[in-house]
């Protein structure tokens, strides 16, 4: 039987076995790097990516995220699951934090800004619906959420958000410091 796996450091995992029972998959559990074998996908929750970070580090779970990533098998991040997975994340915490990597995209932390700016939208995904049936839209919710400012060539983009008017313009220095990049409000977020 296919068993997804959902990391279970911090955040919604509970939310995601949820998601797995309703559709009659089995998810399992994952906070030890043994677990990450024999999985057949694996889904990395939203919550706190600096938070699991750390505590994947402590459980000592990168080099097998790593491997898993690496080998090519699916992997699903959602917010900071998908901020533990870019190559590269700007708006980082001072001192930065370990990513897995993997997906080429970099993405902005907190993009939309702080919980109050959090809020919910109806995405247009007709790739998605061509390749999989449904509805041409799909109901985004954005809780202190990224955004994916850049992609590479071989990634595929299914929807883009519009940037809310009331988002807090955000000046992100990069590099060592040295030149800064401040991302307009009319620049569209890939999701
Ligand atoms: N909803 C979320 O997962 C928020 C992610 C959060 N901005 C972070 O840095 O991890």
């Amino acid at each position: 039987m296919t068993v997804v796996g959902v990391l279970a450091l911090q955040g919604s995992y509970n939310e995601h076995m949820a998601a797995l029972r309703r559709i009659g998959v089995r998810g399992l559990e994952v906070r030890k790097p043994e677990q990450l074998q024999g999985l057949h996908s694996l889904i990395i929750p939203g919550g706190e990516s600096t938070t699991m970070a750390k505590l994947a580090n402590y459980h000592n779970l990168f080099p097998a995220l790593r491997e898993f990533v690496g080998a090519g098998k699916p992997v699903w991040g959602t917010c900071a699951g998908l901020i533990f997975l870019a190559n590269k994340a700007v708006g980082q915490k001072s001192g930065g934090q370990e990513l897995i990597g993997g997906l080429d995209c970099t993405v902005h932390r907190n993009f939309f800004g702080s919980q109050l700016q959090s809020f919910e939208t109806e995405l247009s995904v007709p790739v998605l619906a061509e390749k999989e049936g449904g509805s041409n839209t799909c109901r985004g919710v954005f809780i202190r959420a990224p955004a994916i400012l850049d992609v590479g060539s071989d990634v595929e983009v299914l929807a883009n958000c519009p940037v809310p008017a009331d988002r807090p313009s955000i000046t992100v220095a990069s590099g060592e410091g040295v030149e800064e990049e401040v991302y307009s409000k009319d620049r569209a977020s890939k999701i």
